[in-house]
């Protein structure tokens, strides 16, 4: 089946169009590409029309039949979606409700749907949920110690996301690796970030919480901190926008080293700057940290798997994260973890306590799959 795959991140907006009928990954792939898309530019869907735009044009070019369906990532799909679905006016609804729990995502999949369903008013819509690969993390590590109101009003629980590409990453690996069930703690880093703890091929942790925010060192996200920061800001005067917008937005990366960006970040840190030198150490620092924790959780992991990204690309953040991984055995190969390759490979000694490879993330077309399966499932029930 011939799908067309959305993928809003929090910086860009990615678009596949893949066969997934073809006889391997590669063959799949028909088309690809990614337009920026900042957040804060999302009111006037001009990425969007932009992306829009040119896929009606390579589509065209591609000479035969365009898509038959259309699959989108959703970031957060609470405790209803643990599984793929058709997009309905009603799901499209209980993705809006879940909107202020991933304020940079949910809308942006929205938008997406809306525009798909306006450009391609025949074609069926399936939502895959970054969330789904989460719900089997364990209730002791989901839940914060807040009193029992508060939980049952929303939610509060740790839902977790980039699920997509952390279950697409572990399948990969799996067959890397050749190994039947997998332990492994999974690092994507993109600019949002988030590490997972993988047991038996399902994820027991992960760094992102009930929304997106907690965590990891990100692009413009703080990651963890102390609450009582946010009262502090509050009882300055700010507003519980004006905080969201300060953690979200305005924070990580951006915040200490002036750019969102890792390749710039890099740049200035490899001219001594030295904010930039402490926007690395923060972020490698704190990713080290959660690499430690769920070595324990994991129990004899097989692998550490680095995708997203900055996970894919920057061998100079690989290398200060796994610099502090030291003490568990770990050790990096410094001749593989710096060679240039877009395709799964260990770069770690032979000597290391557990392999180091990298991944590329490759949410799209476990989206694809997802999407096909389902309106196959669908075709054989009618
Ligand atoms: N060669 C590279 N070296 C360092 N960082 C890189 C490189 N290529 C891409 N990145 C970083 O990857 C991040 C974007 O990751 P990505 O997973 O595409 O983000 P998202 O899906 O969240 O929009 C950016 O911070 C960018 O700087
Ligand atoms: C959940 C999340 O932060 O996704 P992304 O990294 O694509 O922005
Ligand atoms: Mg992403």
């Amino acid at each position: 089946m011939r799908v067309l795959v959305l993928n809003p991140g929090s910086s860009s907006l990615k678009y596949h169009l893949r066969d997934t009928s073809a006889p391997d990954a590669a063959a799949g792939l028909l088309m690809s590409g990614q337009v920026d898309w900042p957040a804060d530019e999302r009111s006037s869907q001009d990425g969007l029309h932009a992306a829009f735009d040119e896929l009606d044009a390579t589509i065209k070019g591609l000479g035969s039949s365009g898509p038959a369906a259309i699959g989108h990532r959703v970031v957060h799909g609470g405790l209803r979606f643990n599984t793929p679905v058709r997009v309905t006016a009603d799901v499209i609804s209980a993705i809006e409700d879940l909107s202020p729990l991933a304020p940079l995502h949910n809308p942006a999949s929205i938008a997406c749907m809306d525009a798909a369903g306006r450009r391609w008013p025949d074609l069926p819509q399936v939502a895959v949920f970054d969330t789904a690969f989460h719900r089997s993390i364990p209730e002791f590590a989901a839940r914060y110690a807040i009193p029992e109101d508060a939980y049952q009003a929303h939610p509060v629980r740790r839902y977790g996301f980039h699920g997509i590409s952390v279950e697409m990453a572990c399948r990969d690996t799996a067959e890397f690796l050749d190994v039947a069930s997998l332990n492994a703690i999974v690092a994507h880093v993109g600019n949002g970030a988030s590490v997972t703890a993988v047991k038996n091929g399902l994820s027991v942790d992960t760094s992102m919480g009930m929304t997106p925010l907690e965590g990891l060192v990100m692009g413009t996200r703080s990651g963890d901190l102390d609450p009582s920061v946010v009262l502090l800001l509050q009882q300055e005067g700010a507003t519980a926008d004006e905080v969201d917008h300060l953690l979200n937005h305005q924070s990580g990366l951006l915040a200490v080293a002036g750019s969102a960006d890792m390749r710039t970040v890099e740049r200035a840190a490899g001219r001594g700057e030295p904010q930039a030198r402490l926007a690395l150490d923060m972020a490698a620092y704190r990713l080290a940290k959660y690499i430690a924790a769920y070595s324990m959780v994991v129990d004899q992991p097989g692998a550490l798997v680095f995708t997203g990204g900055v996970g894919e690309n920057s061998h100079i953040f690989r290398a200060k994260v796994v610099g502090w991984l030291a003490p568990l055995g770990l050790a990096l190969d410094q001749g593989l973890n710096t060679a240039d390759q877009a395709r799964i490979r260990t770069i770690s000694t032979t000597e290391s306590a557990f392999p180091v490879l990298v991944v590329p993330s490759d949410e799209e077309r476990a989206i694809a799959e997802s999407t096909a399966a389902l309106l196959a499932t669908a075709v054989r029930k009618v």
